[in-house]
């Protein structure tokens, strides 16, 4: 492109190649966006001949300068000739000017990246120059540090080695007190070291103890845990033990049969030693007659034995004497005789006495012995009595031993779960029904656990106790018999039942008390309440008993016990007003209250209530209860003795039954009645529910059923509920309701009991 060499102001053409051509373009691309190429409309026209080249700035003003020449001013046509002439080199110019723009600008953009490259060399050599100059200075100035250090360390050394050699006569001096020293300190370590053993050993018995202790504690969880589990196990072990109870009380009424028998035998037997006794002392009589008799016998057969001699010599005199009548002595022959025959007789008497005596020693050895074996026979007796009378006071003592220990197990479950506890109870089938419910067969909920099917899906529930279709009335009252006892012994006791209309609360709770074995939980509670008190009379115990009974319609409280029924309305707000005192006791105005002191008393009473409860007809049940009943027994106890009091309550509640109101088919006023039903029951469970959450506030003013039931629900009472469940299909819904409603019932805690006792001279 040079256009070295061209003389100034001679334009020439170029030969312009295609590859230049895209050479420029190239490098007027690669100057950037700095020139864009021209459009082809801008783009001159093809030079028709060779085209001019420009050699420099001069060839450039030569063109600019140059004047237009022409034959004259109206020669138009060699003037236009010349400017287009003079177009065509302007526009070759514009070409070379272009071109050595973009060749510039290729240029500038080389030198540029030259620059920057340099540059940053540059700076690099700048910032490596002054890292050296800084490394420098810091070298530096470590050096003088170093030196001055140095300076410093010299002075310490020189100073330390005059202090060393003060030190080392320091030393010197030092070592000899300090070879005491070390003597000393070698003793008091022989001494820290015996300590430090004994320490050790310390260490090790604290470790142990520690470990123990941590092996203690494991052991109490683990017994926590097992007391949880053993408190289920132990109201089985409760029933048992009920059960063996039974059969100790069955065994010492025999044992008390035997030893009455027994006492008659010894009896008899004395009676029967006394007469032997006394035939002894007759033959002992008898004997000592027959031996005096036999001695006086004796005597006279000596006597005539001797008299006979005397005549024997007499007769021999006689005979000597030869002379003497004949008469004489034939007479004194005759008298020999007579004495010979007096003699044998004597002596056969001798001889039967004899006999008679022997036989009476016989019978008298004989009724030694029987005397002896009698007399062996009565102590073998004595002492079977005395066994028998210290089994009889053993089998005594481990009932008293039992009930205790089921006293204590039962406070102890309650107090553990400190919750009101829930039994299921599920009534028999009645025919054309079919049933839902069914019991798990085998695990731990066996006996505790309850299921319902329901649209094709099984909902189970676990409760403190579940009892199927064929539990009795006992084999029931049996689980809550200690309960109930516990009502004796000072704690509010409150057992109640819940569940569907028809479900079976009635037959629970009242069952048919003329029948023994269809008695329901509060017959029998009463009888075994009598009982008990009964039996604690021989532990100085005395008590008096208190009963009501009201009932809860339509929200107004009744009372089953007055002796006017219309009179037994609820009158208003001032009649029959729920009162709580300070202990918790509940207190319902102008209701009738009976002493009650035997269990006749209470049954009529029980049969006056249940005739005056409101039975009303629905399409569920055909005797259904429309009113919730709720039967006190206020308990006092004192004991003459300790001079303890007790005040024990008894609450034996059965609620009305819960429905819906489109299942019922109620109308008029038994739509009424069963609104007033699910109200109040509502307002049980808001109640509950309240509790269950700890709430602050909990509403028991909302409903008089949960007024009065406030002391068992929020305080410190045992409470029992019962839920009742109908087993058929159709009820399934409303089972799961209650089973719901008991499952968060069972999860409420309501306090530990709190038993309510005082001394009686504290008052
Ligand atoms: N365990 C049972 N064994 C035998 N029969 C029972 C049992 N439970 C309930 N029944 C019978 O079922 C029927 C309904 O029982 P019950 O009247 O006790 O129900 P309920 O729940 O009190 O009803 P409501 O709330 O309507 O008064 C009665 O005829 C009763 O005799």
């Amino acid at each position: 492109m040079s256009a070295r060499g061209v003389r100034p102001g001679m334009l020439r053409q170029k030969e312009n190649t295609p590859a230049d051509a895209q050479a420029g373009k190239r490098q007027r691309t690669a100057t950037g966006a700095a020139r864009q190429p021209l459009s082809a409309a801008a783009q001159p026209p093809p030079p028709e001949d060779e085209p001019m080249v420009f050699a420099g700035r001069e060839d450039v003003e030569a063109l600019l300068n140059e004047k237009m020449k022409g034959k004259n001013k109206m020669d138009y046509k060699g003037r236009n000739e010349q400017m287009m002439e003079y177009i065509k080199k302007l526009r070759a110019c514009i070409k070379w000017l272009l071109e050595r723009e973009d060749a510039n600008l290729v240029e500038i953009g080389n030198i540029s990246a030259r620059l920057e490259a340099q540059g940053k060399e540059h700076s690099e050599t700048v910032a490596e120059l002054k890292n050296s100059i800084d490394e420098a200075r810091s070298i530096n100035e470590e050096l003088q540090k170093q030196y001055t250090s140095l300076q410093e360390t010299l002075e310490k050394v020189k100073a330390e080695k005059l202090d060393a050699l003060h030190a080392l006569d320091e030393e010197n001096d030092a070592r000899t007190s300090a070879e005491s020293m070390k003597n000393k300190l070698l003793e008091d370590l022989k001494r820290i070291k015996l300590e430090e053993t004994r320490l050790n050993d310390q260490i090790k018995m604290l470790q142990d103890t520690n470990k123990r202790l941590q092996e203690y504690n494991t052991s109490l969880q683990q017994y926590n845990s097992n007391l949880q589990s053993d408190a289920t196990k132990n109201s089985e072990t409760i029933a048992k033990l009920q059960k063996e109870k039974n059969t100790m009380v069955e065994t010492m009424n025999g044992l008390k049969d035997h030893a009455n028998s027994v006492k008659m035998q010894l009896d008899l037997t004395k009676s029967l030693q006394t007469e032997a006794a006394k035939q002894k002392d007759d033959l002992l009589k008898e004997l000592e007659g027959l031996r005096m008799e036999l001695q006086r016998v004796r005597e006279d057969r000596d006597n005539k034995y001797a008299e006979v001699n005397s005549l024997m010599a007499e007769i021999g005199t006689y005979k000597e004497m030869t002379g003497k009548t004949a008469i004489e002595l034939d007479g004194a022959m005759t008298r020999t005789a007579a004495l010979e025959e007096t003699c044998s007789s004597q002596r056969q008497m001798i001889e039967t006495l004899e006999t008679k005596l022997a036989s009476a020693s016989e019978r008298l050895k004989m009724s030694d012995l029987t005397a002896l074996e009698t007399m062996t026979e009565y102590e073998n007796q004595k002492k079977m009595l005395k066994s028998l009378q210290s089994r009889l006071e053993e089998a005594e003592q481990q009932i008293l031993d039992g009930e205790k220990l089921r006293k204590k197990l039962h406070n102890t479950i309650l107090e553990l779960k400190g919750n009101i506890r829930v039994f299921c109870r599920v009534r028999p089938l009645l025919p054309n029904e079919s049933g839902a419910v069914s019991y798990p067969k085998s695990g731990e909920n066996i006996g505790r656990g309850v299921e319902l099917m329901h649209n094709a899906q099984t909902y189970s529930f676990t409760f403190d106790k579940v009892f199927d279709h064929s539990a009795s009335q006992e084999h029931v009252f049996i689980e809550i018999s200690q309960l109930v006892q516990s009502a004796l012994d000072g704690y509010k006791v409150c057992i109640f039942a819940y569940g569907q209309t028809g479900s079976g609360k009635t037959y629970t709770m009242m069952g048919n008390p003329d029948l023994d074995d269809q008695k329901g939980m509060i017959p029998r509670s009463l009888e075994q309440i009598f009982q008990a008190s009964q039996a604690l009379k021989s532990q100085g115990w005395k008590y008096n008993m208190q009963a009501s009974m009201l009932e809860i319609y339509n929200e107004t409280i009744r009372d089953l016990l007055a002796a006017n029924r219309m009179a037994a309305q609820d009158g208003g707000s001032s009649k029959y007003t729920i009162k709580h005192d300070a202990n918790g006791n509940t207190q319902v105005s102008d209701l009738t209250v009976v002493d009650v002191i035997s269990i006749s008393e209470v049954s009529s009473l029980l049969r006056r209530a249940a005739h005056s409860r409101s039975v009303g007809r629905t399409q569920m049940n055909e005797e259904s209860s429309r009113s919730h009943c709720v039967f006190t027994l206020r308990i006092f106890g004192v004991n003459e003795g300790t001079d303890q009091q007790v005040q024990g309550v008894l609450n034996l509640i059965d609620l009305a039954g819960s429905e819906r109101l489109n299942k019922s088919g109620a109308t008029g006023d038994r739509l009424k009645e069963t609104q007033a039903i699910n109200k109040s029951l509502s307002c049980l469970s808001d109640v509950i529910f309240s509790i269950a959450k700890k709430d602050e506030h909990v509403p028991f003013r909302n409903s008089k059923l949960t007024y009065l039931l406030q002391p068992c629900l929020g305080g410190d009472s045992k409470t029992l509920m019962f839920v009742n469940l109908s087993p058929e299909v159709s009820s399934t819904g409303e089972s799961i309701c209650s089973l719901r409603f008991a499952a968060r019932v069972n999860s409420c805690e309501i306090g530990i009991p709190r038993r309510q006792t005082q001394m009686r001279s504290s008052q």
